[in-house]
């Protein structure tokens, strides 16, 4: 079974190399929604897949650190790097261009690695992400699977390589979360009391 939950963040990019001039050539922003999709084949002490109250944590911390932030690719030019960690209190760098479809990569990757260190405590048995949709505007989207995102043609994502800006850490419940994921350490899912056995 599958549940969804929906994301919302503005952000600013511009896409290199790309066939669309205004988007290859103009900074612009899009207002995004991201859906995080996971899947189980069994369910929790809730009877659920996965609380959606627990993806309100890490999860939408992670997320919600790109709005109101711009994201470059760290291979751009310098100049332009330079500028937008000068003007820009909020910046996300991206070992990958900022397109819907690297936007969902990016998510992937991270949200994946998140799942994994996260102790569950409610009975959960084999939650796993199952895809990320980027909508990137009211009429285009792109959905990246598993394959997708640890695929090295469409570039190799490393966490390590994806850094935000001290403003975008410091809203974070934890403003380490990150530095965490990075070093392997676990986030506890609260354990809460069996009201009935
Ligand atoms: N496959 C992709 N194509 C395009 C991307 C992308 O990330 N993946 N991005 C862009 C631009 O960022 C552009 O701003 C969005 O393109 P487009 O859908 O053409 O935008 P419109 O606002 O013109 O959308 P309409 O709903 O059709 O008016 C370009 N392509």
């Amino acid at each position: 079974m599958l549940i969804r939950k929906l994301f919302k963040f503005e952000n600013a990019h511009i896409v290199r190399n790309c066939s669309s001039e205004r988007c290859r050539t103009s900074i612009h922003g899009h207002s995004y929604k991201v859906e995080v999709l996971l899947e189980a084949d069994a369910l929790d002490n809730g009877q659920m897949i996965y609380d959606f109250g627990l993806m309100k944590g890490t999860i939408r911390d992670v997320i919600d650190a790109f709005d109101h932030a711009i994201c470059f690719w760290d291979k751009d030019d310098a100049e332009y790097i330079r500028l937008c960690q000068t003007f820009s209190a909020r910046w996300i760098s991206m070992p990958v261009s900022p397109s819907a479809e690297q936007f969902a990569r990016v998510f992937f990757v991270i949200i994946d690695q998140l799942l994994q260190q996260t102790m569950m405590a409610n009975g959960e048995s084999d939650v796993r992400l199952h895809s990320i949709i980027a909508h990137e505007t009211e009429t285009g989207y792109a959905q990246a699977f598993r394959h997708d995102a640890y695929n090295p043609r469409m570039g190799e994502i490393k966490l390590s390589d994806v850094i935000f800006s001290a403003q975008c850490q410091s809203e974070w419940h934890d403003p380490q979360m990150y530095e965490k994921l990075l070093a392997g350490a676990q986030f506890q899912n609260p354990v809460i009391p069996q009201q009935i056995k």
